[in-house]
């Protein structure tokens, strides 16, 4: 496949390693460190999918001027989801293909279903308070991280006292607390604690590289383009 990449950084990089070990072929670079290669110059005549991983400023006018220009994309940029409502809609009216996940390792996408298992389960026999802590790398501009967002909506589906998160210690029962660290060079740790009077069980996944993203990612370019839609890591895992 003809792959296009929107973001040439640490994960731009890491999945056009992926992806040439998997025998695909870069279409383009998009990145302000390419400036002479423009966005508005690809579409499903010179490309087959786009995978989008930049900034969340720059995320969404990315990804819309992929589904104006008939190009599938592929996006994992975190920290602009306040739009991904506008970003769905235009993929609906433009009968275009997005997929979004806020961490594309197949092993926090278990980690999200066991979690939400565990949630439900905590808070069916009671007494268990939770909390999300997220440790990242001093170079990540977004805070809470996209998965500890997305853990924190899987509690909430299951503690309905909790009405709503909070990215620093919890101030009443009814917020779930999502504490950030951010520390040298760390990849992407996340920690669901769940604590009663007797005891704690704690689920935990630690990326030790970007490989797992950047597989992830590929993973769901060679799937996206034969599906019209937005889909994410529960469509392509079926989980
Ligand atoms: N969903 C997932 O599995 C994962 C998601 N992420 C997310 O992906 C995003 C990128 O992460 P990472 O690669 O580590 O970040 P980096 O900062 O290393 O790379 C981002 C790159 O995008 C470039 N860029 C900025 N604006 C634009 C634009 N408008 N068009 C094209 N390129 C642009 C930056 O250029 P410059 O530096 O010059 O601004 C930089 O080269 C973040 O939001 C991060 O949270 C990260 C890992 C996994
Ligand atoms: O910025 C990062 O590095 C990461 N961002 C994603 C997030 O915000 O959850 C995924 C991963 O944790 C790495």
């Amino acid at each position: 496949m003809k792959l296009l990449l929107i973001g040439y950084g640490k994960m731009g990089r890491t999945i056009e390693a992926q992806a040439l070990s998997r025998g695909h072929q870069i279409a383009g670079i998009i990145d302000p460190s390419h400036p002479d290669v423009k966005l508005a110059d690809f579409g499903s005549h010179n490309a087959d999918v786009a995978i989008e991983f930049t900034h969340p400023d720059a995320a969404f006018a990315n990804v819309t001027a992929c589904l104006r220009q008939g190009l599938p994309v592929v996006c994992g940029s975190t920290g602009w989801l306040h739009r991904f409502p506008e970003a769905k809609a235009l993929a609906q009216e433009t009968g275009g293909s997005l997929f979004y996940a806020s961490n594309y390792s197949v092993g926090v996408n278990l980690f999200f279903h066991f979690n939400e298992y565990v949630a439900a389960k905590m808070h069916q026999f009671g007494g268990y308070d939770v909390q999300v802590r997220e440790i990242h790398h001093v170079h990540k501009v977004d805070q809470p991280s996209g998965t500890a967002l997305t853990v924190a909506e899987g509690i909430l589906r299951h503690y309905p006292e909790k009405k709503t998160w909070r990215n620093d210690a919890a101030e009443s029962p009814q917020e779930l607390a999502i504490l950030s660290e951010r520390s040298g060079e760390v990849v992407g740790t996340h920690i669901v604690t769940y604590s009663s009077s007797a005891d704690v069980l704690e689920l935990k996944h630690e990326a030790l590289s970007r490989e797992g993203f950047a597989h992830g990612a590929v993973l769901a370019a060679e799937w996206l383009p034969a599906h019209q839609g937005v889909f994410g890591m529960k469509d392509l895992l079926g989980l």
